[in-house]
């Protein structure tokens, strides 16, 4: 496969997940070389976690587009990560997704977070795939509690 540019913007920080949650989370982030998703993760300015993500050929689902489970795994680690970096120690509870557009396979785009809500051990976390500059294709709401540490 031919190399995947998942750099950053200027100012993002980059960010280790394994550092802060451990070496569990591979289903999504976990094959960097692999044909399915490839994942690079960064902090803005304002702290917010945001991750570039190239869907491979393994995650295809309608032809030469992104599988809807794909997109919903994307967002499930990546929004929960997201409250992770923001000091919660969550799992996610609720996934609300919209499909706004087929996402094209074979391509690098990029997930934005922000911590919308914390209302006792509710989280609130809404995100986005989209293209970095106008196009969305998948938004989502994401109720994370927060549990006990382990
Ligand atoms: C053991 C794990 C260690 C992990 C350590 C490191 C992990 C590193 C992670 C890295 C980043 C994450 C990335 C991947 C994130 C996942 O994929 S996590 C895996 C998928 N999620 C799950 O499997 C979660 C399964 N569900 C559960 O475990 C339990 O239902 C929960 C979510 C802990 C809640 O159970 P509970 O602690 O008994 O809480 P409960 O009293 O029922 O609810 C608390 C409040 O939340 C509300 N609530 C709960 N569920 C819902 C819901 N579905 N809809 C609306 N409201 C809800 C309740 O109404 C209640 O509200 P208030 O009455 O306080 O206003």
């Amino acid at each position: 496969m031919s190399e995947v540019d998942l750099s950053g913007e200027k100012g993002w920080q980059p960010f280790d997940a394994p550092a802060l949650v451990g070496s569990s989370l591979r289903f999504v982030s976990g094959d960097p070389e692999g044909d399915r998703f490839r994942v690079s993760y960064y902090r803005k300015p304002d702290s917010a976690l945001v991750a570039r993500i190239w869907f491979g050929p393994e995650t295809e689902g309608p032809p030469e587009h992104a599988h809807g489970g794909s997109m919903a795994a994307v967002l499930d680690e990546v929004l929960g990560l997201a409250a992770w970096s923001a000091g919660y120690a969550i799992v996610v509870a609720n996934l609300n997704i919209n499909f706004r557009c087929l996402l094209p396979i074979m391509q690098v785009v990029q997930v934005d977070t922000e911590i919308v809500s914390v209302d006792g051990r509710k989280v609130l976390v809404r995100g986005k795939i989209w293209d970095g500059q106008e196009k969305v294709y998948t938004e989502a709401d994401c109720l994370c509690i927060e549990i006990q540490a382990v």
